[in-house]
């Protein structure tokens, strides 16, 4: 299942004055996948934020064309529990929501298994990896099998090698659940890679100041990132990078 969305004249300035966000429209048609790209510090976290609920927007609104669409939340640190198994990071969240124990660990089961971490399933998160970690991060939010999933730079923090193997692993999870992704980045080229679509903001209020279609179909191979046509969706982004001031 999945979700569409439509961002209407959403705006928000925090109560110390900071405008983060001037007006921002957009549908997002459910089951898309969507990057929003622009400077550092000029909204992109604080749209994910309304799309959760965790802000409420000084003017607009979030508006769901059927109905609300169930969220998952990804971020940049994989904010695992110390504590507790790779498989109880993931079972436990759906336990406190009233799942029993057993249909739990064995959905966390099937979800590591899904990540690849199917030997992992009792290593604590300081015996993983980075990447095994965001993996974990990634299996957690996916087990609820969210209509849309909000990933806020996730990958940021890992090495290349990693981060396109995360890509990679990303891309076959959302066409096999098809859920409505939208992801925050940094960098251009992660999201050419991933999206169908690219929505750019402008330097503090953030404001979109294009909206860019990548036709490339999928699956994309990691050969797509030497393509052509690859250079040719990250040229279109890089012109209208040109023209946004930073903050
Ligand atoms: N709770 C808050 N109170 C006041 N200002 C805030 C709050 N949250 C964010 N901001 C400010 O709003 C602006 C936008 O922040 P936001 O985190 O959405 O940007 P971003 O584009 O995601 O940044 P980055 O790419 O660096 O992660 C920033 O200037 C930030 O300092």
């Amino acid at each position: 299942m999945s979700s569409g969305l439509r961002l209407d004249r959403l705006a928000k300035t925090f109560p110390n004055g900071t405008a983060a966000l001037g007006e921002l429209s957009a549908d997002i048609e459910a089951g898309a996948f969507v990057s929003l790209l622009g400077p550092s510090g000029c909204g992109k976290s604080t749209v994910l934020r309304l799309i959760a609920g965790l802000e409420e927007p000084t003017r607009g609104r979030v508006g769901w064309p059927q109905t609300r669409g169930s969220l998952g939340f990804i971020f940049q640190e994989p904010t695992l529990m110390a504590w507790a198994t790779a498989t109880n990071n993931i079972a436990l969240p759906l336990e406190l929501a009233g799942m029993a124990k057993s249909e739990a660990r064995e959905r966390a089961r099937v979800a590591l298994e899904k990540v690849g971490l199917a030997g992992f399933a009792d290593a604590l998160p300081r015996e993983l990896s980075g990447g095994m970690r965001m993996r974990v991060s990634i299996a957690r939010a996916l087990v609820a099998d969210p209509d849309v999933l909000l990933m806020d730079e996730p990958f940021a923090a890992l090495d290349e090698f990693t981060r396109g193997k995360l890509n990679d692993d990303l891309l076959r999870l959302w066409a096999e659940r098809r859920f409505t992704g939208i992801f925050v980045t940094h960098s251009v080229f992660e999201a050419v890679y991933l999206s169908q679509r690219i929505l750019i903001l402008s330097g503090r209020p953030g404001r979109l100041v294009a909206d860019i279609e990548n036709p490339a179909p999928y699956p994309r191979e990691p050969g797509y990132r030497t393509s052509a046509a690859f250079n040719a969706t990250a040229r279109d982004i890089l012109d209208a990078l040109e023209d946004v001031s930073t903050c």
